[in-house]
């Protein structure tokens, strides 16, 4: 391996300098609103390219248009901060980081709307300086590279300063971690963003203007490219995504790296970028280590509420969703009748391909939550597998040449698909780690290395050409040659792919996927394997996008290598599709594919119609309506719904059933304990969290059918017990289950073996309806088959009918029924606490394991609380592990009770016995105010939860 040339170094060095300066203000803004900036290079298009205007057409001096510009610039900033952040600010962050790709188009749209610069052929971009120094005989420095040498330097220098020595600067560094902090300052947060915005509108001005200058070109102003985008977007995640010189430090090594590799790696032009794809991937694993990168769960989607139950029997309610459908798909079927040009056809198919490569953006990102800003690049991936298993395969290995004959269309369109599928599933694994906004600069990551270098591997080549060519002729016996027929078959395939997608939104599938998203840790404690979904709906989405991208080559009958259709832009295009069509549900790719492809192709002429098809029309639908275009027939359907069900009269309260539920009945009866063992035992648990130690050599055993209690002041150490038990947190010691020894098995496979778990928090799943919830849990009794369901068998509809059945019955059971198609996220506290019991009952798990079933419920509905779980421990004959703060409560339902201080037990025995422990009543009972106020002497704390909750059974 060689060293460059000082000359290249240097120009590498020069352009690495711009490249941190761009990281810096991605840093910036992320300490300020932690969102990650995609828009950090656009917000300069309009000041860098205003500045070329002033000087070249204008005549405005130098010196005066460059204040000018680089204010227009920072007032940019501020606008974006003004009219999109600001009303986005407690939205989740990725939806923010979704806006900035709004923004950046924006700014591309306003910029191409400018007067033309190409009038003037013969000028350059503005530089300060014209001529070119040599001091040395090997290096030649240019006046735009000296500029950058300057400047950048200086701006760091200032903004260093800026940070350490103001108090804005010191309030930016606050409220990235403190908001409450910052305005203690008396300088409110959204000040602090909207200061950094402007701030970051101004250096990317600076920062084109400096490229600009550089490449001197000046039709090139506007696209920096993502390419230098990805680079910055690197160097700020090398950074941790805090440090300012670390930023500015990775953006030079950037830099260097790319005229190392430029220079030995020549004939790999894309290396670099791969490089940088491995060095991302390996900076976000080390950045999320030991923390949670997620954030927060999100959905764009908004809630759909199903059809309520006695509203079904209604034929026209029944057939409300399926008359728009029909009516699209008849206007699908007779376009092509009607409208005879070709280029029209090609037209409907590109859009049709680019529905079927949105829906699978919406199962990975609508589903599972899954940000992924690279999903163009599977159906890249795909199109070129798909057009080499056409050709024929000729693969050098060992020695030899492996030869692969030539495969008809539609075997090299399926092939391809499930290839994507597996490469889909390979890069999930990686990103299992890895949520939100960090899986989106992955994602990013991998579309640029996939278009720089993984598209123009030897084997995808075709002979030299500049596009791998992909002809189509016939297709299960029909000829495929003509646009209109092949127009056909994409439309079966889209409706195919709907229809499985829908199915699966339905299923249990889907039930599961969006659980994960909302909650892994009780869709865990629901048995349901959090790793197995993720890679499901990673390896369906691939293999999705991937079936779209093959009919896309087919649609044009080539892939071109890195110049159209699959491109990093594409990918972002996916994004906007599905936002603008609905994210999550399955009208949304077809909607957003019309409106976003379509709309821009039928108007070739009009300048307006691409700004609302996808910048401004983005920023729009997420500020006003974040469901997308398909919000709109929701709003319709549900107004129609809502006049049925005025007409039937009032809806009846359904009382709760007082004999066992059906559901409840084993039709296999569960395997025996071992006799005279316990069914829970943990020996010497401990629990660490850094230097403290939370559970400390807890040893404790649970009787079958026994209640057993655990009390303890707070931060004693009985919630982590719990964690540690169900597997959510890594102990030492040992736990045994029903004899049998669970130490090392994840929660899923403990809830498997009939360990069940209640949370603190009760969070359930926010996006679910109580049957879904139900439904969920009800997984452990039989898993819901992905293909049998997606391939629409009878037996899947079986198994969704009796699972619908027994959640119906154990939801009546607790008399929940009238909450049965309410999301938990409207539900009181104590209702949702039911909620989770009816889970527990689907579960028929063995050990009980509740963690403060009534924090939160009023005090006077607790009382409730106790009989209930009396009658779930008959009904189940299961023992319990209870964690309470209720005395009387915990006291009354207990035979035996463990109570923790500090980590450890101190004391243990019948409910009596530890009452009148000395060491108990010293460290909990006569201390703790919750333990005093809860024990009914004194008036307990105002309660927060006032809404009644589902009238439990009573035994
Ligand atoms: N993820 C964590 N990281 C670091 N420390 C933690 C973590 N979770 C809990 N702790 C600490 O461990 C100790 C035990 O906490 P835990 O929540 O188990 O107490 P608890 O007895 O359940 O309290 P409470 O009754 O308030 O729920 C506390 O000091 C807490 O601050």
């Amino acid at each position: 391996m060689q060293m460059p040339t000082t000359q290249l170094l240097f120009d590498g060095a020069v352009s690495g300098l711009v490249i941190g300066l761009l990281a810096i203000s991605i840093v910036l803004v992320h300490r300020s609103t932690r969102v990650i900036n995609f828009a950090v290079a656009n917000m300069g298009l309009i000041g860098s390219a205003l500045f070329a205007l002033f000087v070249v057409r204008w005549n405005v001096p130098y010196w005066v248009a460059l204040p000018l510009s680089l204010l227009i610039g920072a007032a940019f900033g501020a606008l974006v901060d003004l009219t999109v952040i600001r009303r986005l600010f407690s939205a989740p962050r990725v939806i923010l980081l979704v806006a900035t790709i709004g923004v950046a188009q924006l700014a591309l749209t306003v910029v191409t709307a400018l007067p033309d610069l190409d009038d003037h052929p013969s000028e350059h971009y503005p530089v300060p300086w014209g001529g070119a120094w040599s001091p040395a005989s090997d290096l030649r420095i240019t006046g735009a590279q000296l500029s950058a040498l300057v400047t950048v330097p200086a701006v760091a220098l200032l903004l260093g300063l800026f940070l350490s020595r103001t108090v804005l600067g010191r309030t930016v560094r606050a409220s990235a971690s403190n908001p409450e902090l910052a305005r203690l300052q008396g300088i409110s947060p959204k000040a602090v963003s909207t200061a950094m915005w402007a701030l970051a509108g101004l250096i990317g001005t600076l920062c084109l203007i400096l490229i600009s200058a550089q490449n001197r070109s000046l039709d090139q102003i506007a696209t920096l490219g993502p390419t230098t985008l990805v680079r910055a977007l690197a160097a700020a995640v090398i950074a941790r995504m805090v440090s300012l010189w670390t930023a500015m430090l990775a953006g030079v090594l950037l830099g260097l790296l790319q005229s190392f590799v430029q220079f030995n790696w020549l004939d790999q032009p894309g290396l670099t970028d791969l490089v940088i794809l491995l060095l991302v991937l390996a900076a976000v694993l080390v950045v999320s280590r030991g923390r949670d990168t997620g954030t927060s769960a999100f959905s764009f989607a908004p809630r759909t509420a199903p059809i309520p139950e006695r509203l079904r029997d209604i034929w026209w309610v029944r057939h409300l969703e399926r008359g728009p459908l029909l009516l699209l798909g008849l206007l699908a079927v007779v376009l092509p009748l009607l409208v005879h040009q070709p280029s029209r056809q090609l037209l409907y198919t590109i859009i049709l391909c680019y529905a079927i490569c949105a829906a699978s953006v919406t199962i990975l990102t609508g589903w599972a939550g899954q940000l992924s800003l690279g999903q163009m690049a599977f159906a890249g991936l795909g199109a070129l597998t798909a057009a080499a298993l056409n050709r024929g395969l000729r693969i050098p290995f060992g020695g030899s040449t492996l030869s692969l004959n030539a495969l008809p269309f539609p075997l090299s369109v399926l092939l391809a698909s499930l290839g994507t599928a597996a490469l889909a599933a390979l890069v999930g694994t990686g990103a299992l780690r890895v949520r939100g906004l960090l899986l989106a600069v992955s994602t990013f990551a991998f579309g640029i290395a996939a278009e720089q270098y993984l598209y123009r591997r030897e084997l995808f080549q075709d002979e030299g050409a500049h596009s791998a060519s992909f002809p189509r002729t016939t297709a299960f016996g029909i000829d495929i040659t003509s646009q209109r027929s092949y127009y056909y078959l994409v439309l079966v395939v889209l409706a195919v792919v709907l229809a499985v997608v829908a199915r699966l939104r339905r299923s249990g599938i889907g039930r599961t996927t969006v659980g994960v998203r909302d909650n892994p840790a009780t869709a865990a404690a629901y048995t349901v394997g959090t790793t197995r979904v993720k890679l499901r709906a990673f390896a369906l989405a691939g293999g999705i996008a991937g079936l779209g991208g093959s009919l896309l080559a087919g649609t044009v009958q080539n892939v071109p290598y890195a110049d159209r259709y699959f491109l990093s832009a594409d990918s972002l295009a996916l994004v906007s599709i599905v936002v603008i069509g609905g994210l999550g549900s399955v009208y949304g790719p077809v909607l957003g594919a019309i409106w976003v492809i379509g709309l821009p192709a039928i108007f070739p002429d009009n300048d307006l119609i691409p700004l609302l098809t996808s910048s401004l029309g983005l920023l729009i639908l997420l500020l006003y309506f974040p469901g997308g275009l398909v919000q709109i027939g929701y709003a319709a359907r549900d107004a129609f719904l809502r006049l049925a069900d005025s007409r039937l009269g009032p809806a009846p309260t359904t009382a709760p059933r007082a004999t066992a539920a059906k559901a409840l009945t084993r039709t296999v009866p569960r395997e025996p304990l071992p006799t005279g063992r316990p069914v829970l035992t943990t020996s010497d648990l401990r629990v660490r969290f850094g230097g403290l130690t939370a559970v400390d050599g807890v040893s404790l055993h649970v009787q079958p059918g026994e209640i057993v209690g655990l009390i303890g002041t707070n931060g004693a150490g009985k919630s982590t017990l719990m964690h540690a038990i169900g597997g959510f947190l890594a102990a030492d010691g040992t736990v045994e289950l029903a004899g049998q020894d669970i130490t090392n098995a994840s929660p899923a496979t403990r809830a498997r073996a009939g360990l069940g778990r209640t949370f603190q928090t009760a969070t359930l799943f926010p996006e679910l309806t109580v049957r879904q919830t139900v439904q969920i849990a009800l997984e452990a009794r039989g898993h819901t088959r992905l293909l049998r369901t997606a391939l629409h068998l009878p037996h899947s509809f079986r198994h969704e009918r009796a699972q619908r059945a027994a959640a119906d019955d154990l939801i009546g059971f607790l008399g929940l029924g009238r909450y049965a198609d309410a999301f938990i996220a409207d539900l009181s506290t104590g209702t949702r606490r039911i909620v989770e019991l009816a889970g527990l009952l689907a579960l028929d798990a063995r050990l009980l394991c509740l963690d403060e079933p009534t924090a939160g419920v009023a005090q006077r509905e607790t009382e409730a609380f106790g009989p209930l779980i009396q009658e779930i421990r008959r009904e189940l004959d299961a023992a319990m592990l209870v964690i309470e703060h209720d005395m009387p409560l915990i006291m009354g339902i207990s035979d035996r009770v463990y109570c923790l201080e500090t980590g450890r037990v101190i004391a243990e025995g019948a409910p009596g016995v530890v009452r009148d422990d000395p060491k108990v009543i010293a460290s909990y009972l006569g201390t703790d105010e919750r333990a005093i106020s809860r024990s009914g002497s004194v008036p307990g704390p105002a309660a927060n939860d006032n809404e009644a909750i589902g009238t439990p059974a009573s035994p």
